[in-house]
């Protein structure tokens, strides 16, 4: 474990994130997955409720005054016992096999009810002062449930800024020097040893993958992006959804960058974690509809961990992404990932094909 700055805070993270992405997993093996849709056209599933209320439990153990954003709500499960009492079964019986891990997440949940408060304890109005954590419970959930990619998220923001992310991939390889393939998106194998990885970063501190376990914390090792020497050779990954990326844009952007390999397509802050990693070179998400507002917990954590391992994010204008003004990313628009030396020149493309629309 790294030493600095935020220890108890990552290894608490790390923890509550493992055993939150050990419960999606089983929800994933189970027929019913109590699939509700909600306004935003969205699935959500009694995975991201169960994991939602195991982090927020964790947290509230470790550090009681933090403030919490979550994106899920519990709603639906008070209006309905039945998925209420589904959702406790799974949050009852998540547990990480080691002892010492469970008595740092603060053991179990005690009952139904107080899973419903710990749920709705996610309902801060976030903002630019004070610890602040977010959470995605399932992000991805569409990819959860096709058997393809979803990430568990969870970060620290302290006055605005990203100081600790975390994400839980378990359908993303182990290995950190598997290339970026095409059909990634759609790989359901989470064959024991072969798949499951956490991501995490601190500020300053670099950025690390290990392989999830169901006990404790597996060693962790450091990751960066590929050093890439001419972008033309580069792969980019984008969003399944049409709806969230242009791909259209992204593919005159990438042909102006001199790029011809196909994108890869993938659900998810997975995108985020296979570039820090070096398994893709670049992440373009490119606004479709002018009205969409990007959530805080859906880029929080990748953030933090693609500038930990040499990259730099921004919006399609050059801007950083601002973490400080609530529960959404209201000043940005769309996301460019890159290694930090060809950013700019990435940048560029994007301005130019998206001005060239205007
Ligand atoms: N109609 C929708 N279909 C799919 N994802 C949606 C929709 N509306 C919002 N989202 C959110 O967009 C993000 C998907 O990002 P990406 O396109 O990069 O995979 C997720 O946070 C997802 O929510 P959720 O976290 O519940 O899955
Ligand atoms: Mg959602
Ligand atoms: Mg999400
Ligand atoms: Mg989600």
């Amino acid at each position: 474990m790294a030493t600095g700055g935020y220890d108890k805070e990552l290894n608490a993270a790390l923890l509550a994130v493992q055993r939150a992405t050990l419960l999606t997993k089983s929800v994933f093996h189970q027929n019913a997955k109590g699939t509700l849709s909600k306004s935003d056209a969205s699935p959500v599933t009694i995975g991201d409720f169960g994991a939602q209320a195991l982090i927020i439990s964790a947290l509230q153990h470790n550090f009681p005054s933090d403030e919490i954003v979550a994106e899920e709500e519990a709603k639906d499960l008070r209006e309905n016992s039945q998925l209420r009492d589904t959702v406790w079964e799974l949050v009852r019986d998540a547990k990480l096999s080691n002892a010492t891990a469970e008595q740092t997440l603060g053991g179990a949940v005690g009952s139904a009810d107080s899973m419903l408060d710990i749920i709705d304890k996610g309902d801060s109005k976030g903002g630019a002062k004070g610890r602040i954590w977010t959470i995605d419970p399932i992000d991805g959930t569409k990819g959860f449930l096709r058997g393809g990619q979803y990430a568990v998220c969870l970060a620290l923001l302290v006055d605005g800024e990203v100081k600790v992310g975390v994400l839980g991939c378990p359908n993303l390889p182990v290995s950190d020097s598997e290339p970026l393939k095409e059909g990634i998106g759609t790989d359901a194998s989470d064959e024991e040893g072969k798949f499951g990885v956490l991501f995490s970063a601190v500020e300053g501190q670099g950025a690390q993958s290990r392989p999830l376990s169901k006990e404790g914390l597996s060693e962790g090792k450091k990751i960066g992006m590929k050093p890439i020497s001419n972008i033309s050779e580069a792969t980019f990954c984008e969003s399944v959804e049409a709806g969230h990326s242009s791909q259209g844009d992204a593919a005159a952007i990438a042909q102006k960058l001199g790029i011809t390999k196909p994108s890869v397509r993938m659900d998810s802050q997975a995108k985020y974690g296979s570039i820090a990693r070096g398994a893709g070179d670049l992440y373009l998400r490119l606004p479709v509809r002018k009205d969409y507002v990007e959530k805080i917990w859906d880029h929080a954590a990748g953030d933090l961990i693609v500038r930990e391992a040499g990259g730099q994010v921004t919006d399609v204008n050059g801007n950083r992404l601002d973490f400080s003004l609530g529960r959404t990313l209201k000043n940005n628009k769309g996301v460019i990932a890159a290694p930090k030396d060809v950013h700019g020149q990435v940048i560029q493309a994007v301005k130019e094909v998206l001005g060239a629309k205007q």
